[in-house]
């Protein structure tokens, strides 16, 4: 029989995140795929841990075996390919120098990563091995790396309050071997919570955006993340892809989810429900 003809366009980019699973559906693999599904890419995913999680915590997590992990990521590239992937949640040590030593087999180029580490209320989500292993063998692999507040406090060992601060710390951590940096600014204060800094060892350029005013920001770096790695798919160079990935988040903030009784997802569809009114009926 013959194969069916697609239907969709005829190009269509891919991109693959290598990430933990969220219960609550605001942030890891369920928002990189959301995001990826927004900007028309193609979503493909390596889970690395499983996640009991909602809007006010993290209540167990259970790793998958690092040749799980490998696995997908083989599969995902050796039949489909992509143009570009992330790295969110890795969890411990087995988990990332096997993703890296992966990253380095299958030849992976356009890489975010997305050191998740402390999460913006300061809390270290995985342990001080598991950070020694980022820092020296996957960080070298990474296009795009976006450390937090916190995260880049640590990775350059410094204290960040302000925007200088930040300007440091992008260009101290530069020397860990990413290609570009972007130093996040969530977790300072006031309108700080929206800037951001990139340094990919000649531009230091500021990225900031509006503020917006919503207590519902989880998932807010795993968008980010994500976005980056759709618009590296599109083709976009690495300072326009995270350019317009902020823009995303800001919109994705704007269009926040007010569920659960703490803090809410991010709207990653909600800007297109809102003004298109598409409905099953219509
Ligand atoms: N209240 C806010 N208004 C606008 N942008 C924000 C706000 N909070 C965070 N952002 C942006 O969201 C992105 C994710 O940053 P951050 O929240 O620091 O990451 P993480 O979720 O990893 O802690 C960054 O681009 C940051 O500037
Ligand atoms: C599975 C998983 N991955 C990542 C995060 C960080 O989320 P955020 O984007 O809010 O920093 C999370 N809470 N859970």
């Amino acid at each position: 029989m013959e194969k069916q003809q697609d239907i969709g366009t005829p190009k269509i980019s891919v991109a693959m995140t290598i990430a933990g699973s969220d219960s609550g559906g605001g942030a890891g693999i369920q928002a990189d795929l959301r995001t990826f599904a927004f900007h028309k890419v193609h979503g493909t995913s390596a889970i690395t841990c499983i996640t009991a999680q909602n809007t006010l915590g993290v209540e167990r997590v259970d790793a998958l075996p690092p040749e799980s992990v490998v696995a997908q990521m083989e599969a995902i590239v050796t039949d489909i390919g992509v143009q570009a992937a992330k790295t969110g949640m890795l969890l411990n040590q087995t988990i990332i120098a096997a993703v890296a030593a992966q990253v380095e087999a299958l030849n992976l180029t356009n890489l975010v990563v997305d050191p998740v580490m402390v999460s913006r209320t300061g809390a270290q989500l995985i342990d001080d091995a598991a950070i020694a292993t980022l820092r020296t063998a996957l960080i070298p692999h990474a296009t795009v790396l976006t450390p937090n507040r916190y995260e880049a406090q640590m990775l350059g060992n410094l204290e960040i309050q302000t925007l200088a601060d930040m300007q440091s710390a992008a260009q101290r951590i530069y020397q860990l071997g990413a290609k570009a940096v972007l130093v996040k600014g969530g977790g300072l204060q006031g309108d700080l919570r929206s800037v951001d800094v990139w340094f990919d060892g000649q531009q230091l350029e500021t990225l900031a955006a509006e503020t917006v005013e919503t207590t519902n920001t989880h998932g807010t770096g795993c968008t980010l993340s994500a976005a980056i790695a759709a618009n590296l798919a599109l083709g976009y160079e690495p300072l326009t892809a995270t350019r317009r990935a902020k823009e995303y988040v800001t919109t994705a903030l704007k269009y926040a989810l007010a569920i659960g009784k703490g803090q809410g997802p991010v709207g990653h569809f909600f800007p297109l429900l809102v003004n298109n009114s598409w409905s099953a009926s219509s």
